[in-house]
């Protein structure tokens, strides 16, 4: 991780000094020719941050494609810029789940979707405390059992995983239903919605359209819990090569395999005689590339249902007495109200007063950012946080440390 420094002010003309604004302002932070200036849009008609550019040699405004869920507006914010490929948005007035924010400009995942798009591309990722747990990846061919597996880790712990609902071009099974086995979908608005940039992964599978959404992961994030994704070989693929930090587990029939296989699914009852046919030719090559691709860092074998589902848990790390007890080491942090921010080096320094029975309170919270994990279009975690506070009668400065 390089070196952070602090956003220019822009405005007044000072060549370092970290803005800290008030309602409707913005901040304006140089990272080489562009300016990145983020507050409320111009038409004031949104209710979360806007981003747009100027481009300094061509003294021209540029609005970006912005990828991500984008943080609300709020009383204020700093901005800190942070390796020369993200700024770091302090909010005023913010929930402790909402008060940091990463706008991305030039991160590895930044960069792929502009070579995608040929177009400017920022992202934004939430700031949280500790590690996400990594999201898990599951694939495997047609009726091996992924479906059932995932349901049963969901039942068994409801509260710490989340399941990414894919889009789809197929058409509905007889049980499923929109947005919350898939977001099923025209073929034509999926096509535009990925040319948008709007997809973290997508594939052609058994002849139709399949893809995980950015907003389906960070919907997962954003309730706390840790995302699991059914997606198959080339989807996982390209999951490995974005900047999204998982575990990939590929499922495997039992061998001999194949006619397992087409049991289960006729067992199933979902699909016709031609779409099991199609299946099936699709799982030899999959089961092919699954195990020798390098994708995967697991392989379970699916024969007995309750021994493979053990087996996925022990690799979770779930088998143990407190796995129901799992909590997700996400967490927030509370900010006070009003405040001022200043930086030194990976340090960064939030500073409120208060109050308090004739004395005022004086709150310094430290914001570690120098073992910053993750990123868009995951969250933004390992930031480390403490708080100090002192009190001071108005004479002697600080007098008491706590
Ligand atoms: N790449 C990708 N594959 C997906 C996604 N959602 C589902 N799939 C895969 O598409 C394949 C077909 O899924 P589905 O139609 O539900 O049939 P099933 O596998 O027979 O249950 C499976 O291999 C899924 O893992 C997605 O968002 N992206
Ligand atoms: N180990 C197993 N032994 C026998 N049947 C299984 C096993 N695992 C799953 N099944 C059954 O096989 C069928 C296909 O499983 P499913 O979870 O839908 O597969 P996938 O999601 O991989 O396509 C389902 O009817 C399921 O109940």
């Amino acid at each position: 991780m390089g070196e952070a420094c602090v956003a220019d002010n822009w405005q007044n003309g000072s060549p370092k000094g970290i803005v800290l604004n008030s309602k409707d302002e913005e901040t304006r932070t140089t990272i080489g020719d562009k300016v990145y200036v983020i507050g409320r849009t111009d038409d004031g008609s949104t209710s979360s941050l806007g981003v747009k550019i100027y481009e300094k040699s061509t003294r021209k405004w540029v609005i970006p494609t912005v990828l991500g869920t984008r943080p609300a507006t709020c009383k204020g914010h700093s901005a800190v810029l942070w390796n020369e490929d993200r700024i770091m948005i302090i909010k005023k007035g913010s929930n402790p789940d909402d008060c940091i924010w990463f706008l991305e400009v030039d991160t590895k995942y930044v960069k792929e979707h502009k070579g995608n798009l040929g177009i400017e591309v920022v992202a934004w990722s939430k700031g949280v405390r500790g590690d996400a747990e990594k999201p898990v990846v599951i694939s495997g061919p047609s009726g091996v059992g992924k479906g059932t597996l995932i349901s049963m880790l969901m039942e068994q712990f409801p509260s710490m995983f989340g399941f990414s609902v894919s889009h789809t071009t197929r058409a509905p099974r007889g049980m499923e239903k929109d947005g919350v086995h898939y977001h099923f979908t025209e073929r034509s608005v999926m096509e535009k919605e990925i040319r948008d940039g709007k997809f973290l992964e997508f594939a052609e599978v058994h002849g139709n359209l399949y893809g995980t959404s950015i907003e389906a992961v960070e919907a997962v994030a954003d309730s706390g819990k840790r995302c699991i994704l059914d997606i198959d070989v080339q989807g996982a693929r390209q999951v490995r090569a974005s900047s999204l930090e998982a575990i990939f587990i590929f499922i495997c029939p039992p061998t001999p395999s194949m006619e397992k296989l087409e049991e289960r699914l006729r067992a199933r009852g979902t699909e016709t005689k031609e779409q099991i046919l199609k299946r099936l030719q699709n799982a030899e090559p999959e089961i092919e590339q699954g195990k020798s691709s390098g994708t995967f860092g697991h392989i379970l074998y699916n024969d007995n249902l309750n021994e493979c589902y053990e087996n996925l848990k022990k690799l979770l790390g779930l088998d143990g007495s407190a796995a129901g007890n799992h909590k997700t080491t996400l967490e927030g942090i509370d900010l006070p109200l009003n405040h001022s921010v200043s930086q030194d080096g990976n340090k960064i320094q939030i500073n409120s007063e208060t109050p308090e029975l004739g004395k005022t309170s004086k709150n310094l919270i430290v914001l570690d950012v120098s073992k910053l994990k993750g990123g868009a279009p995951w969250r933004t975690g390992g930031l480390n946080v403490n708080a100090i506070n002192s009190f001071s009668d108005g004479l002697n400065g600080i007098n008491n440390l706590s």
